[in-house]
């Protein structure tokens, strides 16, 4: 399977906070990782650091897409915004929704950002609810739903611009554990099973295991990696 993330060595420092100690992680195209680990072990810092959103203090984060090989880590602020804007989805526990606009209006924001023009970015808003299952939802404020429906529409909007990976950081954390089985479903169904890779932070074992493979941390190392490599799956099923 083909690579599109390898972050190689790196190192972060909080102050007098060793955050990241020399970390590697590779994610394939189209593969989901699940990243666990105590509380403070560095995951966060790690999922921030490889989709530029944190720089690293040292090592390198290479992102292979569009024929080309990027170090994340070391482009412009301006660069690293516009790869968050156009290669990268986020989805978070909470605070990425605006709450004064719909649902709708929350999806088609990355898309208008990109420059869509408005009757598209509604349009193709409309269809991602939809396809998430809460279509009904579209003019529905933020705070007027669920947590579970909030994730939907976050998913909805991590997917807007047809982003290769999406990032997700504890996105079902707050939610009962029926309605985190059906929200990690959605983010499943709707990253990798569009092609799309997915990394996971997560304390939910439930979560990790219906990912390919599940990376644990210890420490701001990596200490263990368990599950079917996606690529050994591929292989056993061809
Ligand atoms: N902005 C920051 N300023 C200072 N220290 C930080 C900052 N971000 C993280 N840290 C520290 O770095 C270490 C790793 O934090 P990180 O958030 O990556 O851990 P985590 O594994 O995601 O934890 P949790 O499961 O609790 O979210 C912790 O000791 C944390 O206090």
């Amino acid at each position: 399977m083909q690579t599109l993330i390898e972050a190689r060595s790196l190192f972060k420092d909080f102050g007098p906070t060793r955050a990241l100690r020399g970390v590697d992680l590779t994610v394939s195209a189209g593969e989901s990782v699940a990243i666990m680990g105590p509380s403070g072990s560095g995951k966060t810092t790690l999922l921030h650091s490889v989709a530029g959103i944190e720089t690293p203090d040292a090592g390198q984060v290479l992102l292979h897409r569009l024929g080309t090989t990027v170090d994340v880590a070391a482009l412009s602020d301006r660069r690293r915004s516009e790869l968050r804007r156009t290669a990268f989805g986020f989805v978070f526990q909470q605070g990425l929704l605006l709450p004064e606009l719909t649902a709708a209006e929350n999806v088609a924001l990355p898309l208008l950002l990109l420059g869509t023009a408005r009757a598209d970015a509604e349009f193709e808003a409309a269809r991602l609810l939809d396809l998430l299952g809460i279509g009904d939802k579209a003019q529905s404020r933020i705070g007027e739903l669920s947590g579970g429906q909030q994730q939907r529409v976050a998913i909805a909007r991590a997917q807007a611009a047809q982003p290769e990976v999406v990032f997700a950081d504890e996105p079902t954390g707050a939610l009962d554990s029926v309605t985190s089985a059906e929200v990690m479903a959605a983010l499943l169904a709707s990253t990798v099973g569009s092609g799309r890779a997915l990394v996971v932070v997560t304390h939910d074992a439930g979560v990790a295991a219906r990912c390919d493979r599940t990376l644990h941390m210890a420490d701001g190392m990596m200490v263990e990696s368990t599950g079917v490599e996606a690529a050994a799956r591929a292989g056993e099923t061809s």
